[in-house]
């Protein structure tokens, strides 16, 4: 596979961002609101594009949540080879790295904005990632520092929003949307999580107003991926290390994380086309 991906470095002292040899899309997965899912879609849909046959990693750049070890069933701390090179960890065929990962335990990672730049930069660049077709970013909540720091750093080719359907947020998922946009990164469209539950005798509870978001893409004119159900057994593959994706397409729980890796890598494919930056021969 190639890894031209986007902007070739020009020569010169080169300030912007540059793509990472190997690394053919970077995908960021952002979200308005805390608390939405965004690391469990992030988990659920790495390893369902992995399954999908595609080679994944994972950046867990969530420093308010580094939650991706204890979802992937590793908290180990990665070694170092060479020339002070991370070894990323890998499960269920995902490569990763998480901020959880230097700061294990409970204590919080205090950091300032330089620092933190720093951090992004040593995940994307110094760690063995190898070939990939996508090496998704978890980011945190909200809108901010970590996201200058990743478009500074590295092309992206996308980004990916989760929400629930529910008013607020929503609200705040706009103020991702809106972000993305100062930042001139690509919408690739929204998930709706935690959007309907459905109970043992059938009957489906509407919880935190399914739909919503699919209203919001619309409004936005952007694509809507898919949407994935409130159900306790993905909170408890998360909480055990066995992600829900791992059922594969044809699980009930799984199938819906397999909708939306192929709605993600059908909108790669189109954002990459339009951006032209792809060279391949053969
Ligand atoms: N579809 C779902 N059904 C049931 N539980 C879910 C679902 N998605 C996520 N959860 C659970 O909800 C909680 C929050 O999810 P998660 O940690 O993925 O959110 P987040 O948006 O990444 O949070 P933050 O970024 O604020 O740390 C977790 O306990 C997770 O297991």
């Amino acid at each position: 596979m190639g890894h031209m991906g986007h902007g070739a470095p020009q020569g010169g002292q080169q300030q912007g961002p540059q793509a990472l040899p190997g690394i053919e899309h970077v995908v960021a997965i952002g979200s308005g609101k805390g608390g939405v899912g965004k690391t469990t879609m992030s988990v659920n849909l790495a390893i369902a594009l992995a399954k999908l046959g595609k080679r994944v990693g994972l950046v867990d750049a969530d420093i308010y949540g580094p939650n991706v070890p204890t979802m992937m069933g590793q908290t180990r701390q990665p070694s170092i080879v060479g020339d002070n090179r991370i070894v990323p960890l890998e499960s269920f065929g995902v490569k990763f790295m998480s901020v959880g990962l230097i700061s294990p335990g409970d204590k919080p990672l205090v950091m300032r904005g330089p620092m933190l730049h720093q951090i992004i930069r040593q995940f994307l660049q110094q760690v063995e990632w190898g070939e990939l077709d996508y090496l998704l970013i978890d980011l945190p909540p909200g809108t901010g520092d970590v996201v200058i720091s990743l478009v500074q750093t590295v092309p992206l080719t996308g980004a990916v929003v989760v929400s629930t359907g529910s008013a607020v947020a929503l609200q705040d998922a706009r103020k991702a949307l809106e972000m993305f946009h100062q930042v001139n990164v690509e919408v690739l469209g929204l998930v709706e999580n935690m959007s309907q539950m459905r109970l043992p005798d059938g009957t489906v509870l509407d919880v935190f107003g399914a739909g919503g978001t699919v209203a919001t893409a619309r409004q936005y004119n952007l694509e809507f991926l898919g949407s994935v159900d409130l159900d306790p057994s993905i909170r408890e593959g998360g909480d055990r290390g066995m992600p829900a994706a791992l059922g594969g397409e044809d699980d009930a729980r799984g199938a819906a994380y397999f909708q939306v890796a192929r709605a993600v890598m059908d909108r790669v494919d189109e954002v990459s086309e339009e951006q032209g930056g792809v060279f391949e021969v053969l």
